[in-house]
C-alpha cells in the first residue's frame, strides 16, 4: 500500500486517483478549487462518467480514498505526488504550464522527505526537467531529496475509469532507477506492459500516440472527401483497410473530425514542441487543417439540400464531442452551430448529458429540447452530431413521420442508407453516396 497525493482532480486526477485507490492504494485527492473539493467531499462527481460515481464513494466509504484542499498536508503525508493539472492551449498554440509549475512550487515548499513526483499531465518534453528544477529551488528543506517521474496518462472520456483498470501500458519515464521501480510496482496490481523510458521520452510518447491517432482519423476523412467525389463508400473502406492488422480498424470511423479536451490542444502543442526545435511539422499542420475544415462539411450538406437555411428549423442531435461525456471542450458543435445560426437557422438541440453544459456556450440563442423525437418535431432537417445511443436507436419510419421535411444530414454515419432510402429521407453522410427517395 502506497500513500499517494494526486494534485488536480479534473477528469485524469478523479480518475486516476480513483484507480489508485481500488487497487488498495491510500489517495488523498486535492485542488485549488473548494468548490470541487466540497462537492467530492459530499460523493457529487463534477463529470459525467459511467460508472465513476459507486466507484469513488466505494473507495471513500473504504477510507482509501479522500478529497481535500489541504495541499500542504497531503504533500507531506504522501510518498509518491501526481501532477494530474491541466495544460490548455495558449495563444500561440503550445501548451499553456502555469498550472504545472504552480503545484511544481508548492510541492518544493512543503517536501519534508524523499518523495517521487510524478507528471500525469499531458507536457512538452523537457517539462520533467523543469519540474525538476521548479521543486529543487523551492525547497524549504535544502536536505530533502526527490525525483521526477513522467507517467503520462491514455484514459478516453467516457469510458475513463476502465481504460485506467485496463490500461494497455503504463509509461515511466524516470532519471532514477530508484523512482522507475516504485513507479513499477505501483502499476503491478494493473497487471499491464510497463514501458521505461528517459523522461523525455516518456512526454514524447503521450503527444505521438495522440498525434497518431488524430492522424488516422484526418486521413479516413480525407478519404471520406474523396470517395465523395468518386463513388466509393468510405466505411467498405476503412473496412477493407482495418482488417490489414498493419492498419488496425480502430480510430477509422470518418465523421465531423476529432473534438475533445485533448486531441486539439495535444495535436497543436505538438506544432510548437516540433517548431521550437526547428522541424516544421507539415503533416500535423495538415492533419489539423483538414479537421478544422471537417467540422463544417454538414453545413455544406444542409446548404446543399436546403438552399438558403433562413428561417429554416435544424434539430441538431448531440452536442458532446463523443458519447458518455458532458465535455464540451472543443466539441465540433461549437464551430457547427454558429455556422448554421450566422446562415439564419433556427436550432433545436438535443444531447442527453451534456446540454446543460452547451447553455454556457450557446446560451438562449438555440432551443434545448429534452428527448430526440420532440428536437425533430417540424424539422426541416436533423443533423447528427454525435452518436448517443440515443440517437442510433431511432427509428427513421418514426421520424419520417414527424419531420417537416425528409431531410437528415448524418455526421456519425449512425444510419444504414439503405434503411433511410426505403423510408423515404433524403439523407447525406460523410463518405457516402448520397441517398434521394426517388433514386
Ligand atoms: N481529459 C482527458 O481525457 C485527459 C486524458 C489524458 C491526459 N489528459 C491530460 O491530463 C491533464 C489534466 O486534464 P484534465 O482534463 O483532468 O484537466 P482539467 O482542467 O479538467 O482539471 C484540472 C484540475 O486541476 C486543478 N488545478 C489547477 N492548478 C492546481 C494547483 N496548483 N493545485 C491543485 N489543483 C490545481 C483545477 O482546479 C482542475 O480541477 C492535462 O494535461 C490533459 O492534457 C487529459
Ligand atoms: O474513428 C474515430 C475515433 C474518434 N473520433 C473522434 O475523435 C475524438 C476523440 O475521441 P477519443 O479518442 O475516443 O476521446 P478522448 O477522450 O479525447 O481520448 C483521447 O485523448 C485522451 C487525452 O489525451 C487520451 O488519453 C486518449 O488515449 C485519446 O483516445 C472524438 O471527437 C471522436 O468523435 C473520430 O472522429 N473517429
Amino acid at each position: 500500500m502506497k500513500k499517494i497525493t494526486v494534485i488536480g482532480t479534473g477528469y485524469v486526477g478523479l480518475v486516476s486517483g480513483t484507480s489508485f485507490a481500488d487497487i488498495g492504494n491510500e489517495v488523498i485527492c486535492c485542488d485549488i478549487d473548494s468548490n470541487k473539493i466540497e462537492k467530492l467531499k459530499q460523493g457529487f462527481i463534477p463529470i459525467y462518467e459511467p460508472g465513476l460515481e459507486e466507484v469513488v464513494k466505494k473507495n471513500t466509504q473504504l477510507g482509501r480514498l479522500s478529497f481535500t484542499t489541504d495541499i500542504p498536508g497531503a504533500i507531506r503525508s504522501s510518498d509518491i505526488i501526481y501532477i494530474a493539472v491541466g495544460t490548455p492551449m495558449s495563444v500561440t498554440g503550445a501548451a499553456d504550464l502555469r498550472f504545472v509549475t504552480e503545484a511544481a512550487k508548492t510541492i518544493g515548499q512543503h517536501l519534508n522527505d524523499y518523495k517521487v513526483v510524478v507528471n500525469k499531465s499531458t507536457v512538452p518534453v523537457g517539462t520533467g526537467k523543469l519540474v525538476q528544477r521548479m521543486i529543487q529551488s523551492h525547497l524549504s528543506n535544502p536536505h530533502v531529496t526527490f525525483d521526477v517521474v513522467s507517467n503520462p496518462e491514455f484514459l478516453r472520456e467516457g469510458s475513463a475509469l476502465k481504460d485506467c483498470m485496463n490500461m494497455e501500458r503504463a509509461v515511466i519515464g524516470a532519471t532514477s532507477e530508484k523512482a522507475a521501480s516504485i513507479i513499477a510496482e505501483l502499476h503491478k496490481p494493473f497487471n499491464t506492459e510497463i514501458v521505461i523510458t528517459t523522461l523525455e521520452s516518456a512526454e514524447m510518447i503521450k503527444y505521438a500516440s495522440n498525434a497518431f491517432l488524430a492522424t488516422k482519423i484526418s486521413f479516413i476523412n480525407a478519404v471520406a472527401n474523396i470517395c465523395e467525389r468518386v463513388g466509393a463508400d468510405v466505411t467498405e473502406v476503412s473496412r477493407g483497410m482495418g482488417l490489414d492488422s498493419r492498419i488496425g480498424s480502430r480510430f477509422l470511423n470518418a465523421g465531423i473530425g476529432y473534438g475533445g479536451s485533448c486531441f486539439p490542444k495535444d495535436t497543436h502543442a505538438l506544432v510548437h514542441i516540433a517548431e521550437s526545435a526547428g522541424y516544421d511539422f507539415h503533416l500535423m499542420k495538415s492533419v489539423i487543417r483538414t479537421n478544422d475544415q471537417q467540422r463544417l462539411v454538414v453545413v455544406d450538406k444542409v446548404k446543399e439540400v436546403l438552399g438558403s437555411l433562413r428561417g429554416r428549423t435544424i434539430a441538431v442531435l448531440g452536442l458532446a464531442f463523443k458519447p458518455n461525456t458532458d465535455d464540451m471542450r472543443d466539441a465540433p458543435s461549437l464551430q457547427i452551430i454558429p455556422a448554421l445560426l450566422r446562415e439564419g437557422a433556427k436550432i433545436k438541440a438535443y444531447d442527453p448529458i451534456a446540454a446543460k453544459e452547451a447553455v454556457v456556450h450557446f446560451g438562449d440563442q438555440i432551443e434545448y429540447v429534452e428527448e430526440p423525437y420532440d428536437t425533430i418535431l417540424n424539422a426541416d432537417a436533423a443533423l447528427i452530431l454525435t452518436e448517443w445511443e440515443q440517437v442510433v436507436s431511432m427509428d427513421p419510419k418514426q421520424m419520417r413521420k414527424l419531420m417537416n421535411m425528409p431531410v437528415v444530414i448524418d455526421g456519425r454515419n449512425i444510419f444504414s442508407p439503405k434503411t433511410m432510402q426505403e423510408n423515404g429521407f433524403i439523407y447525406h453522410s460523410i463518405g457516402r453516396p448520397p441517398i434521394h427517395p426517388e433514386a
